[in-house]
């Protein structure tokens, strides 16, 4: 059997449930051998951001040659980048991969403490979106790209469209986790749309949300799934993870990475 592994870039979280922390838990239940890249180290919790210490970017660059030069990953993900400059390191290498590459574009915490720069912004739009397979973005994360305001589905299509089209990733995923009603992803693969809905279940329990998805979706690239199938069992693991996450922490908890064994059984809220 041949062993698939992931890479992820990204910022870590102590308590567990985002970041490299959330990445590597999920690539592990996707039966995918995890690697990972840290870009900065941050204090956080269920709560929110205390404080962030960004790496040097040659310490970052010495992270992913010692990876990239001896375990060469089936796929990448990247997730927190707060510099231009990591981004300009970052898309110098992944310019010369020739693996699928999944940006989740993390802007600011739910908790609102900010992950990305301002000024890095435009830069993860022109730098790194072209390289990308899938883009992943949040409601406010694809508003700033796209530069308009999405609140229907209609919004997000068009959002998705533009990512495509005209700022030339291989196809996007708008999540519909910051929308009112059910939780609708809207994928645009270059071709067609195609809609992935769930009931929105009703808790607080949504640290790393996006990190989890991202993830999955990474995982079933490594492993050779299409775009389409990748998002499909992306939608169905957050889904178990939201619905049987776990009564931890003080704030938005985590979610449980472990959910989708849980299936069929009563949640926690349930109980
Ligand atoms: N309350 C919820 N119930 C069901 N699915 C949700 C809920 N919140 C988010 N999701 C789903 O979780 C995934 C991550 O979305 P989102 O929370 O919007 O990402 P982010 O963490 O980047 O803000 C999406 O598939 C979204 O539809
Ligand atoms: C290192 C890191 N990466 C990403 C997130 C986003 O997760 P969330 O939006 O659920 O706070 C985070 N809090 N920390």
């Amino acid at each position: 059997m041949k062993i698939r592994s992931a890479l992820t870039i990204a910022g870590t979280d102590p308590s567990g449930g985002a970041g490299i922390q959330a990445d590597l838990k999920t690539f592990q239940e996707r039966e995918v051998y995890g690697m990972s890249v840290i870009t900065s180290v941050v204090a956080q919790n269920t709560l929110g951001v205390q404080q962030v210490e960004h790496l040097p970017v040659s310490f970052i660059e010495k992270q992913f040659d010692a990876v990239w030069e001896d375990i060469k990953p089936d796929a990448v993900k990247t997730g927190m980048i707060s510099t231009i400059e990591m981004m300009e390191l970052i898309a110098g290498k992944l310019r010369k991969a020739d693996v699928p590459y999944v940006i989740d574009p993390v802007m600011v915490a739910k908790s609102g403490h900010t992950l990305m720069e301002e000024k890095s912004r435009s830069v993860i739009r022109n730098l790194l979106i072209p390289l990308s397979t899938v883009v992943t973005p949040n409601v406010p994360e694809a508003e700033f790209l796209v530069e308009f305001p999405i609140s229907t589905l209609e919004d997000a299509e068009k959002a998705a469209k533009l990512i495509v089209k005209e700022l030339g990733a291989k196809a996007a995923v708008v999540k519909g986790g910051h929308l009112e009603g059910d939780a609708k992803d809207v994928l645009f693969d270059g071709k067609e749309y195609t809609y992935f809905t769930t009931e929105r279940i009703d808790t607080h329990h949504t640290h790393g949300t996006g990190c989890t998805f991202s993830a999955v979706i990474t995982a079933e690239l490594a492993k050779g799934k299409s775009i389409k199938q990748a998002v499909e069992i992306g939608k169905g693991f957050i889904t178990d993870a939201i619905k049987y996450s776990l009564q931890l922490g003080n704030g938005n908890g985590p979610t449980n990475h472990w959910g989708y064994r849980l299936k069929g059984l009563p949640s926690q809220e349930e109980k």
